[in-house]
């Protein structure tokens, strides 16, 4: 196998999520999420963007399969906007909402793609919220009840399925820094919520499974990868407790049964700790058939007893930055997929997000962002690193197809492969498009 070469059966694709693309956000019984809300509020998205219209890609399904496919990928990971399903986020089933999702599965089926769903990727229903959102235990049947709604509505077309994507930030970044939708700042508050994620996430394993469904389930931490700024003990105890925050605080209760000590002492220290009720680390315990793993970037860290909650201090290294800032680290891509696959058990991981924002724009009907070439073929080149080395990398999906609404960045923050010219959404593909469908067709490829 020449370098940069990949198994014969490595799962290449692309992903996006609901709120980010779809748009029609008040058609067809589509109910109100969280990210609505959110984005309907002054000073909460940059530019005051909102996912109204985004891609327009509810209407425009078959557009954005035939992109699909001539790129060649295995499978396309998107995402349920709950609210278009159950509008109210319990009770009656929006059938037009089944209906937009079953074209779209169908469309990819018909196309040899194979569809990889997200069941919750951020759009809480805003009836939910109304009654305490994730904050509230009643969220953990609510969403049991929706991802049974999705499992046996779709469980015989769909084999792959994420419970969760992100749930840091979903819990932390959205309830502790605020950032994100519905932007508390309130740490007992995203702790509460990351506890009722993870079980309402074991419930929906529990039931995909009962169900007699025999696909696989998995969940997507975001594992932001902090690197020591020395061999100090210290140092490499803050990236410990920043690497734990995303990571292992997620997945070391549905491995092995319980939180982190190292994390649960952390967060006692200062007075908090998980609202953990008898039987809920059983439930988180179910097992699950992979890990997703979305990684952009990393970051420098040492410990000061000023920096923050986790006492990690960023040191800027001067290292290239992507256009939204993020640091270029490709090694990071390694040594998190090595440090996952030694402490949960070598597991299957599919890379279910990594990418770039480069904000190139159409000249001359092209798109040339070589920079974006460059930082995926220096990922693969760890991904594929990763393989030779034993990890169980089973598949790559590029963030993300099309440019779309990155959260509270709006829409001026490109990662896609696609460029949409968000006044007109016409699509043009950038070179990166070209280059992937290169290394798709030829499960390889060449560094420049
Ligand atoms: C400690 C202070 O930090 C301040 C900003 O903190 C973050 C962290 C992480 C993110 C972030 C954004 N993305 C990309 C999305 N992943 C899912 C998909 O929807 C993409 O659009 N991943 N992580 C943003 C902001």
């Amino acid at each position: 196998m020449s370098i940069n070469q990949f198994p014969v059966d490595f799962m290449w694709g692309t992903a996006t999520a609901a709120y980010q693309i779809e748009g029609a956000y008040n058609e067809d019984g589509r109910g109100m999420s969280i990210w609505d809300t959110f984005s309907h509020t002054p000073g909460k998205v940059k530019n005051g963007d909102n996912g109204n219209v985004a891609c327009d890609s509810y209407h425009r399904v078959e557009e954005d399969i035939r992109l699909l496919k001539e790129l060649g990928v295995k499978t396309y990971r998107f995402s349920i906007s709950w609210s278009r399903i159950l509008p109210n986020g319990t009770g009656a089933v929006n059938e037009k909402g089944l209906a937009y999702y079953h074209r779209l599965v169908d469309a990819l089926i018909d196309n040899g793609i194979e569809p990889f769903c997200t069941l919750y990727h951020w759009d809480l229903p805003q009836a939910i919220q109304d009654q305490g959102g994730w904050g509230d235990r009643r969220s953990i049947a609510a969403f049991k009840a929706f991802a049974e709604v999705m499992f046996k509505e779709f469980g015989a077309k769909i084999k792959y399925w994420i419970t969760f994507n992100e749930p840091w930030c979903l819990a932390f970044l959205s309830n502790y820094l605020g950032i994100h939708a519905p932007g508390y700042r309130d740490l007992q508050l995203a702790i509460d919520i990351s506890h009722h994620i993870l079980v309402a996430h074991g419930e929906a394993v529990k039931r995909y499974r009962e169900l007699g469904f025999t696909g696989q389930i998995g969940i997507a931490p975001n594992t932001s990868w902090g690197v020591p700024y020395t061999q100090s003990e210290a140092d490499k105890a803050a990236c410990l407790r920043l690497n734990g925050w995303s990571g292992d605080w997620y997945l070391d209760p549905i491995y092995f049964g319980t939180y982190p000590a190292f994390m649960l002492e952390w967060y006692e220290k200062i007075g908090h700790q998980p609202p953990i009720v008898e039987g809920d680390m059983e439930t988180i315990h179910q097992p699950i058939d992979f890990i997703g793993i979305n990684y952009y970037t990393s970051s420098m860290n040492r410990h000061h007893d000023q920096a923050g909650m986790l006492q990690a201090e960023y040191m800027n290294m001067g290292a290239a930055r992507t256009d939204i800032g993020w640091e270029i680290y490709p090694e990071g891509l390694y040594q998190l997929l090595r440090y996952t696959a030694d402490k949960y058990g070598n597991p299957d991981i599919y890379i279910t997000e990594n990418g770039a924002c480069y904000n190139d724009e159409v000249d001359n009907g092209r798109v040339c962002d070589q920079r974006r070439i460059d930082y995926l073929s220096q990922h693969l080149v760890q991904a594929s690193r990763a393989i030779a080395d034993g990890i169980n990398l089973k598949g790559y999906m590029a963030w993300s197809l099309m440019d779309n609404f990155e959260w509270a960045e709006g829409y001026g923050m490109r990662f896609g492969l696609v460029h949409v010219d968000f006044d007109t959404l016409v699509r043009t593909k950038k070179d990166s498009y070209y280059w992937y469908k290169h290394v798709i067709a030829n499960n390889w490829f060449e560094l420049r």
